[in-house]
């Protein structure tokens, strides 16, 4: 297993003719959950999408499981969940996830298993379009681990759970970590960073700060994880 599931180096990216991200760099140690952080259009989708390899003009080196993102040997052993449901609202979801499983080659009895981790047992034999929105986005979570990925991006998968739910996810996050996935979850809920075992917190392109949720806490004193990236942001603006 190589050490680092994700490396990117100096990575840029130009999107609507704009520069997006402007040399970002960072490794994903395997079997670690990462939180990617930072306010809305601040280009964590944009990363996200350069490292599972749908984002064109992206420049600089993003290294991914050892292979080169985008690169074929790596279909099967990524789990990307978009912003947007990504199942069938008629079909229900085993019939969603049995879809899934032959489209990917993965045994079918796979599918319990993911229905399970996600806890859409009682809601196994209903049609998507039925589901709450939270139901929805758990059963495009269940189609992304079916195969037991190496690395899951997920982006922003908390978005509306309640907080019983949200809790339960993390601890799935953690669980996978544990058996050796590599995870990398975005969010703009800054209370979900103290989850994360290391956070990337992105500001305009660019990352402000690559450390662990204590290490970032104490470097700038508090206990507060919004007033550290606030702080942050300060030092940032100061120093130019
Ligand atoms: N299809 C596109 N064409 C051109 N520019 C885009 C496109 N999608 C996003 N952008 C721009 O790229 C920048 C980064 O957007 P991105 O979606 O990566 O941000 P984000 O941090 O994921 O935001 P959010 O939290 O709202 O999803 C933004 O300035 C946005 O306007």
């Amino acid at each position: 297993m190589v050490k680092n599931a994700v490396r990117c180096r100096d990575v840029v990216v130009v999107r609507g003719g704009r520069e997006v991200l402007h040399g970002v760099g960072f490794e994903l140690r395997a079997g670690s959950v990462t939180g990617l952080l930072g306010p809305s259009g601040c280009g964590k989708t944009t990363l996200i999408r350069a490292i599972v390899g749908l984002q064109a003009k992206v420049t600089g080196e993003v290294a991914v499981l050892g292979s080169p993102a985008g690169a074929a040997e790596l279909r099967g052993r990524i789990g990307y969940v978009t912003q947007e449901p990504s199942v069938y609202g008629d079909l229900s979801v085993s019939e969603n996830l049995r879809f899934f499983a032959s489209v990917l080659g993965v045994r079918s009895d796979d599918v319990a298993r993911v229905i399970d981790a996600v806890d859409l047992g009682t809601h196994a034999d209903v049609r998507v379009d039925r589901l709450s929105g939270g139901q929805r986005s758990r059963a495009s979570l269940a189609a992304a681990l079916l195969g037991e990925p190496e690395l899951l991006v997920l982006d922003e998968p908390t978005v509306g759970l309640d907080p019983v739910l949200r809790r339960d996810l993390w601890e799935l996050f953690h669980r996978l970590a544990d058996g050796g996935a590599t995870l990398l979850v975005s969010s703009h809920v800054m209370d979900e960073a103290v989850r994360c075992d290391r956070l990337l917190l992105m500001r305009d392109g660019e990352l402000l700060a690559d450390d662990t949720p204590q290490a970032l806490l104490e470097a700038v004193g508090t206990d507060d994880i919004e007033q550290a990236f606030l702080t942050l942001i300060d030092r940032k603006a100061a120093s130019r």
